[in-house]
């Protein structure tokens, strides 16, 4: 059954001590983000989406990249392990929200490690990124929750961004896009459509064929116009700063069961 609910989550006081990885370490303006946080927000309210904001969880600080403590096939909620072990403690409130809403609960068990981030859905193929968050156990429970539901699970090797998501994401039609020095392999991907920028490469799909990207990719954002979508931009500087991009801050719930 359609719906239309995306989960979000406020961020933490503590968000400038967030994790990074691949890039180098910038000072984060707090306040700035959480305006660039509730403005990400309203965004998706204005395209008909309810938010639901899962407890925040103000120890940890980068709580606020909700799209890593949960995947959601179907019905399914598939509550991870995510990799870094610092961002454990984010999966227990998300949990909560998840069964409130209905959804069947399923999770990720140690030594499975899977950040969500990792995760990109196109139909019923989902991509699953083997890289420095998600590891091979991660990869086979991923499997074994989602393959008897109807999933084709492809696993691609990811070892130049975050996640599978720094690199690519896919627009309604199923094209995939990604900016090439950030991929590992893009002749797995069938369709794929090379962009100019990094963040050009992430796209959240607000529906109506609307495109919610980062600022950051102007150059993309008028190449995605030029073949006729219609791209709804939004600044997340602060969360750049820390690896986060617009599909990270939110948990779509498309197919609820109730
Ligand atoms: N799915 C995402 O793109 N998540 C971004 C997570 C950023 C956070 N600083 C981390 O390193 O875990």
């Amino acid at each position: 059954m359609p719906s239309k609910k995306a989960l979000i989550r406020r961020p933490s006081p503590r968000l400038a001590e967030g994790l990074v990885t691949h890039i180098e370490r910038e000072k984060v303006d707090i306040e700035l983000a959480q305006e660039q946080w509730e403005a990400y927000a309203e965004t998706l309210r204005a395209h008909g989406w309810e938010t639901i904001e899962v407890d925040a969880e103000d120890d940890c600080p980068d709580s606020v990249f909700v799209e890593d403590t949960v995947v959601m096939y179907k019905n399914v909620a598939l509550i991870t392990r995510p990799g870094a072990e610092s961002r454990r403690e984010e999966t227990a409130g998300v949990e909560e929200a998840v069964a409130r809403l209905g959804c069947s609960v399923n999770w990720i068990w140690e030594p499975g490690t899977l950040d969500g981030g990792d995760v990109l859905k196109v139909g019923d193929t989902v991509y699953v990124g083997r890289g420095g968050r998600t590891n091979a156990a991660g990869v086979q429970q991923l499997r074994a929750a989602f393959e008897p539901l109807g999933a084709r699970v492809v696993a691609v090797p990811v070892s130049k961004v975050l996640h599978l998501k720094s690199a690519v994401t896919a627009l309604p039609d199923g094209t995939i896009l990604g900016h090439i020095p950030n991929v590992d392999r893009p002749s797995l991907f069938p369709g794929f459509l090379a962009v100019p920028e990094d963040a050009g490469a992430h796209v959240v799909l607000l529906g109506g064929g609307k495109l919610l990207m980062s600022a950051s990719a102007p150059k993309t954002a008028e190449l995605l116009t030029d073949l006729g979508h219609e791209v709804v931009p939004v600044d997340i500087s602060e969360f750049e700063k820390l690896e986060g991009c617009v599909t990270c801050l939110s948990v779509r719930l498309r197919e609820l069961y109730a």
